[in-house]
């Protein structure tokens, strides 16, 4: 019999001397060696000397593991809790890498006894001796004190993968499609658990590098919670879904656990089957694709086994790919195997397994890991090597929505259904889901039928039925690089807008700045092949821990980030897009951003000149000079109605339905849509058009740059002074009376809008959908309810900062006497 004995020890003479303070270095040994000859109680044992890291690696076993300084989560109080969960994290930690060799070996078998012994500089040892087999039975009798839910869930995938390939030599990829997330994802030198575990990472922000908070959380990966229906319907957000999906904020619990997600895909499911009733030669598919979220990879696998359970194909669009010239350099001997055992895992963008055995030798001692932490370490990893690519593939929300309308057998299009996992550019920790059919997007009232409709299906989970749908899952799911044809979607309408010239962007240089969110796609396959150059692009690599900047194109940083990259490298232009690419913003050659009130006075310019005299219906927050802009220099009539993507969308549909031709709807949050789009909202089709208009000046021998942009705005008005403070509302104050925010914040527009009623200087906007927009001194102010948050956003614009204050202070006289109103922002504005 094989054992393994696993053993890691805190090596630094920092950490030895330390020892109270916790702190350790981890790192791993691998050595066979014979059992004890019984179990030992944790307890009584001490700790054998450990061989030194260096001899206690055999040679046959190569391996690449990184080694990390954890550390005990500091402000858990139970110090007995904090150092059962470290050591559990731990021993997560190495079993993880062990069973990820271990299951791609054929010799071992399901007998083994795994030993692993894990020690700490403090009076805490544990040692564990498990089998495949008793690990699973373990995990049945609810034993589990001692060894972690994951790791458990690891050897329960360690035994199915064996199982697999004992059956057949090829190895089966789908095998382990569901199980991707179970390799813990490293990110540059942090360690992130994606999933619930034993291991709980804090604030990511407080990280020091190579520092990984952990402590005892329950293991709650294999237990469903009950979840009631108010719990689903608060994940409704407008016609999204938007809910925590990673734990370790303070007082942000994870509400899209993976029971959670699985019952909402089944609820999409069945919500589809309803409008679709297909018949019974006919199953419906429904695509899924994600953005660089470090949950999108459990999410993508939850919403498989909902879809699937519920007896829909699933299609996923999100994946990992390697070049061949990647796979020939690390795989030189074995290359004959190499298309079959390589296992992209964790396609949130941060770690890769690669797994090759040798045909000619023992599988086992050839087996080879390489951990890759991000494409930014692979470059550094293998300088100067172009070719060695690893390709995230990600996606963005128009092109799930596009997925629905493509007519296209080789990608499995149209689907009948599609999901994105994304929260847009919410905080790392959040994620959750956008619905598509061939109509568009879903609204508010489809998103409550589904919301409800998971309640319902949660309720009735059982083991059994979890456990089927991970069976169909893993059989049925099928994979599509989908952006392919997306982005060849891109680059013909530009080329056709050219005049069917390939390269009609030749000599522009075009900076993108995808803020490591899922548009770093719109560099090198839209731009390059229309012969633009990128250089200098920037934040192109997925990492949903957004470590630059937020992706988005309303944020002020980063604007500044890509303001900047324009500047540095004298490019003609610079784009900007969100995390998942249904928002964006420009930046003319000097620097000049066009975003907000600038992007839809560009949009109007553009579609007025093709389609004179047409409606472009805008959101609420939407300047005054934007209007006579779009009036009085374009021509055209300027509907203001609410925020939102979706009302603005609506809006214009049904404009056109009751014969008043609209061509475009758009927000100042940089989300827009044509006609000729199919509506689409879509970030990436907004700069389509701009690309056109430089290509076709070209064309027709105007000066180059982005000069042609800019003019398009030549005479906008711009305020000078324009600001959005978000006034909270809390909802737990005994001045709601009860209540619901909503009431309170209309309560307090009513009174708003009693106040400049009696204000002669004071004129009220005569049409007006939403909130209470106001004229005066010479600028406006609009006080509305957020579409989502208990926030009362006051958007305020006037010719000077004495104005503005004025129109504030009218604001906030109306807001005295609602003590549940957090005025701050505005009471900081007024005295500046
Ligand atoms: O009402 P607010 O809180 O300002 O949020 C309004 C925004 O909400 C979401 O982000 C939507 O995607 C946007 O289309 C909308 O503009």
């Amino acid at each position: 019999m094989t054992t393994c004995v696993l053993g890691f020890a805190a090596h630094s003479p920092r950490a030895r001397s330390s020892s109270p303070s916790f702190a350790k270095s981890l790192s791993l040994s691998l050595t066979k060696s014979t059992p004890p000859a019984s179990s030992p109680s944790p307890a009584a044992v001490h700790p054998p000397p450990l061989p030194p890291p260096s001899t206690a690696t055999p040679s046959s076993y190569v391996a690449l593991l990184p080694s990390f300084d954890l550390a005990p989560q500091p402000s858990r109080n139970s110090a007995v809790l904090n150092r059962l969960g470290f050591a559990a994290a731990a021993a997560d930690f190495v079993l993880c890498h062990l069973i990820s060799i271990i299951h791609h070996s054929s010799t071992l078998k399901p007998s083994v006894v795994f030993y692993a012994e894990l020690f700490f500089p403090v009076p805490l040892f544990l040692r564990h001796r498990f089998s495949l087999d008793s690990i699973a039975s373990c995990s049945k009798n609810g034993r589990r004190s001692a060894i972690s839910g994951k790791v458990v869930q690891h050897v329960l995938v360690a035994q199915c993968c064996q199982q697999d390939s004992q059956l057949s030599t090829q190895y089966r990829k789908d095998c382990c499609t569901l199980y991707r997330h179970n390799f813990i994802p490293y990110i540059r030198r942090k360690l992130a658990w994606t999933d619930i575990s034993t291991m709980q990472l804090r604030t990511f922000s407080h990280f020091n590098r190579g520092i990984v908070y952990c402590n005892a959380a329950a293991p709650s990966a294999t237990i469903i919670q009950p979840v009631d229906k108010g719990a689903f319907l608060k994940l409704q957000n407008g016609s999204d879904i938007r809910g925590v999906a990673v734990d370790g904020v303070e007082a942000e619990p994870v509400s899209l656990t993976k029971p959670v997600t699985e019952a909402i895909a089944a609820a999409f499911a069945a919500w589809l089957l309803d409008r679709k009733k297909p018949d019974a030669s006919r199953r419906l598919k429904v695509s899924i694709g994600h953005d660089s979220r470090i949950s999108a990879q459990k999410l993508q696998d939850a919403v498989s086994r909902g879809l699937a359970g519920a007896g829909v194909d699933v299609i996923q669009y999100g994946y990992v790919k390697l070049s061949n010239e990647f796979l020939i350099k690390f795989m030189p001997d074995s290359f004959f195997l190499l298309q079959t055992k390589v296992m992209p895992c964790d396609p949130s963008g941060f770690s890769i397994v690669l797994c090759y055995w040798n045909v000619h030798t023992s599988v086992y001692e050839k087996c080879k890991l390489i951990q890759i932490l991000t494409c930014r370490t692979l470059s550094s990893f293998i300088p100067h090597s172009p070719g060695l690519r690893v390709g995230w593939r990600l996606a963005s929300t128009p092109a799930m929505f596009n997925s629905t309308l493509t007519k296209s057998e080789d990608f499995l299009c149209p689907v009948d259904g599609s999901i994105m996992i994304t929260a847009s550019h919410l905080p790392y920790n959040r994620n959750g889901f956008k619905f598509f059919t061939d109509a568009g997007g879903l609204g508010k009232v489809d998103i409550k039928d589904i919301l409800e409709r998971a309640a319902d299906i949660h309720k009735n989970f059982t083991d059994e039925g979890l456990r089927e749908s991970e069976r169909k899952a893993a059989q049925s799911v099928r994979r599509v690089d989908y952006m392919t044809v997306y982005t060849s979607d891109l680059v013909a309408a530009v080329r056709k807008a050219a005049g069917n010239r390939e390269k009609p962007l030749d000599g522009f240089h075009i900076v993108v700045d995808a803020g490591n969110g899922a548009g770093g796609f719109f560099a090198g396959k839209v731009l390059e092949p229309l012969g633009a150059i990128t250089s200098g692009s920037q934040f192109l690599e997925p990492d949903g821990l957004f470590p630059n900047h937020i992706p988005n194109p309303e944020d002020k940083e980063a604007m500044k980030a890509i303001t900047q990259a324009v500047l540095d490298n004298k490019a003609d232009l610079g784009i900007i897009f969100d995390t998942d690419v249904d928002r964006s913003a420009a930046v003319d050659s000097s620097g000049r951003e066009l975003n907000r009130n600038r992007l839809i006075a560009l949009m109007s310019a553009i579609v007025l000149e093709e389609h004179p005299g047409t409606t472009i219906v805008t959101d609420s927050v939407t300047s005054d000079g934007l209007t006579t802009f779009i009036e009085k220099k374009l021509g055209g009539r300027h509907h203001r109605f609410k925020r939102g993507y979706k009302n603005v969308i609506d809006e214009a549909i049904r404009l056109n339905s009751v014969g008043e031709e609209s061509h475009l709807a758009i927000e100042t949050s940089g989300h827009g849509a044509l006609k000729e789009n199919n509506w689409l909202d879509d970030g990436a089709y907004l700069m389509v058009k701009l690309l056109n208009k430089l290509a076709s000046a070209k064309a027709s021998g105007l000066a180059g740059g982005s000069k042609v942009l800019t003019d398009m705005v030549d005479g906008l008005e711009e305020p000078g002074v324009a600001v959005e403070l978000r006034l909270k509302i809390d909802q737990n104050h005994a001045d709601l009376k009860g209540g619901s925010f909503r009431e309170y914040g209309e309560a307090v527009l009513q009174h708003l809008s009693n106040i400049t009623d009696s204000d002669p200087k004071l004129v009220k906007a005569p049409v007006n959908y939403e909130g209470i927009r106001v004229s005066g001194y010479g600028g406006w102010f609009l006080l509305r309810l957020s579409l989502h948050d208990p926030v009362l956003p006051l958007n305020i614009e006037a010719p000077s900062n004495e104005d503005a204050v004025k129109l504030g202070l009218t604001v906030l006289s109306a807001m005295r006497e609602f003590q549940a109103l957090d005025t701050s922002a505005l009471d900081k504005f007024v005295q500046a």
